[in-house]
């Protein structure tokens, strides 16, 4: 064992390469049973890349929660109470879970106006042409190659710091021993490894929360973390908080951290085609559940790491005897929580972060291979170099890209870590990169006055205006200097994140408002309509029915859409009972109703009414208010088992007894 790292580095190398291999035999295994006992094949390509779209909302769930669950989610949100205090891990678990309870009402028009589709890319080039599909597929592999590099920074950040494992090994064994479970499975069993993830991952939040408020010996209680917190603040007072406290939401950096996270967290949800692939994965009538449930559920995961861990990290960093030392550079890579339950607990601490950390950045990581070999494969390979691929093709090249991806993920990361370029660094940059994409993407599948032209400019002069800004603001602050360090300002950030997305968003809006598009969405809800009817191995295409058929049953529901009398003489096959489509539709309109409802209430109060008066009262919590929110912060954690740890189980138990009695048929021999 090195004598700096509290773990030998065989148990960095027993994590990444014995816990790959186990979860490539686990999936190897699910994969033959839901092939031999259950309707869905991954032979087929539907059923590879969308899961057959028909993934009830607790998986879905559970998938959303690991997919969004990144080394920062419990490293970097950890580090945000390490600096700001209480208020870290508020702007982190609310500036983050807002952009996924709001992409319910994304899912739920997704599901209305592009049933077929396998990519949101998909419907940008059915909508809005060649130029559109081409420019915002750059800020799609922009979004994903970010967020892959920062879940790779994180996690070999980690394992090196605890094992003293050599970090570019780290860096390419995490990603490929990744892909090889995501070739074997494909995306319902990624889904499955995802909720296998999940619930390890709250039980192990869960512990970590009981043991520093109850039984660790050098915390224990809220009590005691509130002695130890107020003596911090005696001992190196934060500047801009409220009398330099830990205890309170009134802090200036916190709040700039929390304008910041929301920014490029819009980007890093409304770009990446992992939570699109979730919304096509997912069962029509529930994908809104599905993502307000996500979002619920994720809020207590870096709330709960960040007030237990990050918080003990100020406990054991201060006072007469310091348990723990954090340079500013180890802050940065995200390591106060990985020092914090090493000291707290030891071996057994450090052995659990190393394993949350490998199935949080695992998980995460195989939503971002299977979300980009979708979009090589259909927007890459299957619009500009092979327009009518057969299935085989479309399965080989998918599988070709997530092997390639795994390894493009590996060299970016060590290339990014040879610069010094943190997951910190990157986490805050993210929105002044892709921000300027979230508007235009957002409106393609639910605005039809939004016009092509200004979506492309919105995006690309969002873009131009939010790094000039960026870089303008650190050359006008610093003196002329512009590197990492001058560049990680606050205000440098800041300026950033709000010109991307704001120039982005409003050139976008404005533009289309004074020259309106009049979009038909029959063009995207025939996406694949023809071709999926033809690959789907399993589906019996119903007798073909008209669209004025529809259109017309649908003026008589509700008067309301209008037809293309191009579109209302085309022949049109579809995949799911045609019987049920219009009341289908009515049934999505009434979703997206309600999703716009609960998503914006839980939005205001997350963002407006909660935090806001407890910062500009600049109240600091006695005891007794510390106390509750830590009993807040664990309730959440037990609240989120039961919504993606239980629920998925009693969901699937049809499924679950299906496969045990095919198991049991096998035993008996009665199965062929
Ligand atoms: N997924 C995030 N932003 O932690």
């Amino acid at each position: 064992m090195s004598a700096s790292t509290i773990l030998p580095q065989g148990a960095g190398y027993g994590v990444v390469i014995g816990m790959g291999l186990f979860f490539s035999l686990l999936m190897i295994g699910i994969t033959w049973m839901q092939t031999r006992y259950t309707s869905h094949k991954t032979s087929s390509a539907e059923e590879f890349n969308s899961a057959s779209r028909s993934v009830p909302p607790g998986l879905i769930a559970a998938g959303i929660v690991s997919a969004w669950t990144w080394a920062a989610t419990l490293l970097q949100s950890s580090a945000t109470a390490y600096k700001f205090g209480i208020s870290g891990p508020w702007w982190y678990a609310s500036g983050a879970a807002i952009q996924i309870l709001l992409f319910a009402m994304i899912a739920s028009k997704l599901k209305q106006n592009a049933p077929y589709c396998h990519t949101y890319l998909e419907i940008i080039r059915a909508r809005w042409g060649k130029v559109a599909h081409l420019t915002f597929l750059f800020f799609g592999f922009a979004t994903n190659i970010i967020v892959s590099t920062m879940l790779i920074l994180g996690g070999s950040a980690t394992v090196s710091s605890l094992t003293g494992m050599n970090t570019v090994a780290a860096c390419f064994l995490i990603p490929i021993g990744v892909s090889i479970y995501v070739l074997t499975g494909g995306m319902r069993a990624t889904l499955i490894a995802d909720y296998s993830h999940t619930l390890v991952l709250y039980c192990i939040l869960i512990a970590f929360a009981l043991t520093a408020y109850g039984t660790s010996n050098i915390i224990g209680s809220p009590s005691k973390m509130w002695d130890l917190l107020a003596q911090a603040a005696e001992e190196k007072p934060i500047a801009g908080n409220a009398h330099g406290s830990y205890l309170t939401m009134r802090s200036k950096s916190g709040l700039i951290f929390g304008v910041l996270n929301i920014v490029g967290n819009f980007g890093t949800v409304f770009n990446d085609q992992a939570y699109w692939q979730r919304a096509i994965a997912s069962n029509p009538r529930t994908s809104v559940k599905a993502f307000l449930w996500g979002g619920i559920a994720w809020f207590g995961v870096p709330l709960g790491i960040a007030t237990s861990l990050g918080l003990s990290a100020v406990a054991l960093a201060h006072g007469e005897n310091p348990l723990i030392t954090l340079t500013s550079e180890e802050v940065s890579a995200g390591l106060p929580a990985v020092k914090a339950a090493g000291a707290l607990m030891g071996q057994s601490g450090a052995t659990a972060m190393l394993i949350l950390l490998f199935l949080a950045v695992t998980s995460a990581c195989s939503a971002e291979q299977i979300a980009v070999s979708s979009l090589l494969t259909y927007d890459v390979y299957g619009s500009y170099i092979n327009p009518n691929p057969s299935e085989k093709q479309i399965l080989w090249v998918s599988h070709l890209c997530i092997f390639g991806y795994a390894l493009f993920m590996g060299a970016i990361a060590t290339a990014f870590n040879y610069i010094g370029i943190s997951m910190g660094y990157l986490y805050e940059l993210m929105g002044t990169i892709i921000g300027c994409a979230v508007v235009p993407i957002a409106l393609c599948v639910t605005w039809k006055k939004c016009n092509a032209k200004a979506a492309i400019s919105g995006a690309i002069l969002g873009f131009l205006a939010g790094v000039a800004g960026w870089l303008g603001i650190t050359s006008k602050l610093n003196d002329g200097v512009i590197n990492v360090e001058t560049t990680f300002g606050d205000y440098e950030m800041l300026t950033g994140n709000l010109l991307s997305i704001g120039v982005g968003g409003i050139i976008t809006v404005v533009w289309s408002l004074l020259q309106p598009d009049n979009f038909d969405w029959d063009i995207t809800r025939n996406i694949n309509v023809q071709t999926e009817t033809n690959i789907t191995e399993h589906s019996q295409p119903q007798s073909p029915i008209t669209d004025q058929r529809i259109i017309e049953k649908e003026k008589e529901i509700n008067g309301t859409e209008e037809a293309s009398p191009e579109y209302a003489q085309t022949e049109r096959v579809v995949e799911e009972q045609p019987s049920d489509l219009v009341e289908e539709r009515e049934g999505l309109k009434k979703a997206f109703r309600f999703a716009a409802w609960s998503a914006l209430t839980l939005v205001i109060l997350l963002i407006f009414v909660i935090p806001l008066p407890l910062f500009f009262s600049s109240h600091v919590y006695p005891k007794s208010g510390f106390t509750v929110w830590v009993c807040v912060s664990l309730i959440w954690l037990f609240v989120g088992l039961a919504m993606v740890g239980i629920y998925p189980m009693w969901e699937a138990r049809k499924g679950l007894m299906q496969v045990a009695r095919g198991i049991a048929a096998d035993l008996r021999g009665k199965r062929t």
